[in-house]
């Protein structure tokens, strides 16, 4: 027998039903002062259907564990305590999903596929909070687990949830992974993934380092803010955090950034909401750091919504110059719209269109600078999205590589000489990132490695560049993984 599987930092030793969703950032849903002005009456649902109803849809329709987990606890109006525990128990299970299948398929007897998807999702969030949320007493998880079987099916379906979670638990020594296992095995069941990806890591990177990219997307990710400069400085803002008893600390990553180790749901501030700064991860702040576009200056952001690092840019610039933010989803515009009004900048001009059509609406030599942080596989960002482990396969990464090649051709002429090209991406996939630098290099000698002294000033100082690019795995700062390269065109 192996060692215990890893266990949720976030989720051991905390009060049974504390809001411990553990993964905060933009997409914690409900947390802080969220629950419902009025819960005078019995809530309409509990974390545990909740949990089990979004899962379901996840498998059987397809949906977005995000939206679908938003929506229903928008609908639920459980107590802060309960959303927390809701949202722990969807992505956690997600996150988990292989492991929970593996110790589940030995006790049912039918097999786990053959299950009702609803059940499927009960069994697996009961193993869940077992093996992954030691604050729950086993007995509680197995009753919690029998009395939603009998609300949700019949008489049948509690008897076989309650017999496989008491044999589970009568068993709970051979709830492990065995030893001696081929090592992409192992770290495959171990630290939640599938197969094809750790090996894939493996070769990428060597056993060692594809294992703490597997451990560090099972962290829950930190909470970041962006500092909007035009508007205050990352000192004061973090004394008045502060004195308002949050817990911070200044990004050793970014100059504009702060950790926020506690301090409650950001987004729900009037700090945010007067526009003094953004919720943004760490490493993604760097791709502006990386443009370093100047004041006055003319910017293309190719692939812009929902406007992040837009505004960064602007930010930068101190709202002045222009900064074309373009985005083939119409709809998204108005969400670059929103972000700008918010921060009080002006120097956005939010476009709709296909980047691969840049260069027919912009002469050659327009800009100063371009920013293609191009759409990606994503991989980066496991730990705030675990559903990408399950859904991405090896052709999407081929499909995307595609279309990060020719949207790197199409934009190149668009540079003026001198200028800098930034390339970004939030997934740790060499064929998306200094891979397809090096291509571009290669296919474009009007183009190098541009000076690389943006990153001096932060802790990726210690990171190799190549070919004017850096690759941040999420185990380096705990922030998420991104691939950002500064490309210069030279004058001919
Ligand atoms: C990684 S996201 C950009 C995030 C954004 N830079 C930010 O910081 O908020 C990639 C964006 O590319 C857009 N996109 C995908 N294909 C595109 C295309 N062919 N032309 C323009 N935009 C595209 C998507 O709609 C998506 O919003």
């Amino acid at each position: 027998m192996s060692g215990n599987i890893p266990g949720r930092s976030s989720g051991k030793g905390q009060k049974a039903n504390g809001n411990s969703s553990g993964r905060e950032g933009n997409r914690r849903p409900n947390s802080g002062k969220s629950g419902g002005a009025s819960r005078s009456q019995q809530p309409k649902t509990s974390a545990r259907t909740l949990a089990v109803k979004v899962l379901s849809a996840v498998e059987q329709d397809g949906a977005y564990s995000n939206l679908e987990l938003n929506r229903r606890l928008k609908e639920a109006d459980l107590s802060p305590a309960d959303a927390g525990l809701a949202t722990e128990l969807v992505y956690g299970t997600i996150a988990r999903l292989n492991t929970l299948d593996y110790f589940l398929e030995r006790y049912v007897a039918k097999g786990v596929s053959k299950l009702q998807p609803w059940v499927r999702s009960l069994l697996r969030i009961s193993v869940y909070q077992m093996i992954y949320l030691d604050r729950i007493p086993e007995h509680a998880v197995v009753s919690e687990a029998v009395n939603l079987a009998k609300k949700l099916g019949h008489q049948g379906i509690s008897g076989m949830v309650n017999g496989v979670l008491r044999n589970m638990i009568r068993n709970r020594e051979e709830l492990r992974i065995p030893e001696h296992l081929p090592v992409a095995e192992r770290i495959s069941l171990e630290h939640s993934h599938p197969l094809w990806m750790v090996e894939r890591w493996i070769a990428q990177y060597g056993e060692e380092t594809a294992e703490a990219i597997c451990r560090a997307n099972n962290e829950p990710p930190a909470v970041s803010v962006r500092v909007n400069t035009t508007m205050t400085t990352r000192e004061k803002l973090m004394h008045e955090m502060t004195s308002t008893g949050a817990v911070v600390e200044a990004s050793r990553l970014s100059s504009d950034g702060i950790l926020v180790r506690s301090g409650g749901n950001m987004a729900l501030t009037s700090w945010y909401r007067d526009g003094l700064f953004s919720v943004q991860d760490e490493s993604s702040m760097l791709v502006a750091e990386a443009v370093a576009p100047e004041v006055d200056q003319l910017v293309l952001d190719c692939c812009a919504a929902p406007g992040g690092k837009t505004a960064h840019m602007a930010e930068k610039m101190q709202d002045r110059g222009r900064i074309v933010a373009n985005d083939v989803h119409a709809h998204k515009r108005q969400l670059i719209l929103d972000q700008a009004e918010r921060l009080g900048l002006t120097c956005i001009d939010a476009v709709t269109g296909d980047a691969l059509d840049l260069n027919e609406r912009y002469p050659e030599a327009s800009f100063d600078r371009i920013l293609l942080d191009a759409p990606c596989s994503g991989l980066g960002v496991i730990r705030r999205k675990p559903d990408v482990k399950w859904t991405k396969t090896v052709k999407d990464i081929e499909d995307i590589a595609g279309l990060q090649r020719e949207l790197l051709d199409q934009v190149a002429p668009l540079l003026k000489p001198g200028g800098i090209l930034v390339y970004s991406t939030c997934t740790i996939e060499p064929a998306e990132n200094e891979d397809m630098v090096a291509g571009f290099l290669n296919r474009h000698p009007e183009y190098s490695p541009a000076e690389a002294s943006v990153w001096s000033e932060s802790e990726t100082v210690n990171l190799k560049v190549v070919n004017g690019g850096i690759q941040i795995l999420p185990q380096y700062a705990h922030s998420d993984g991104f691939f950002i390269a500064r490309l210069t065109k030279t004058a001919e």
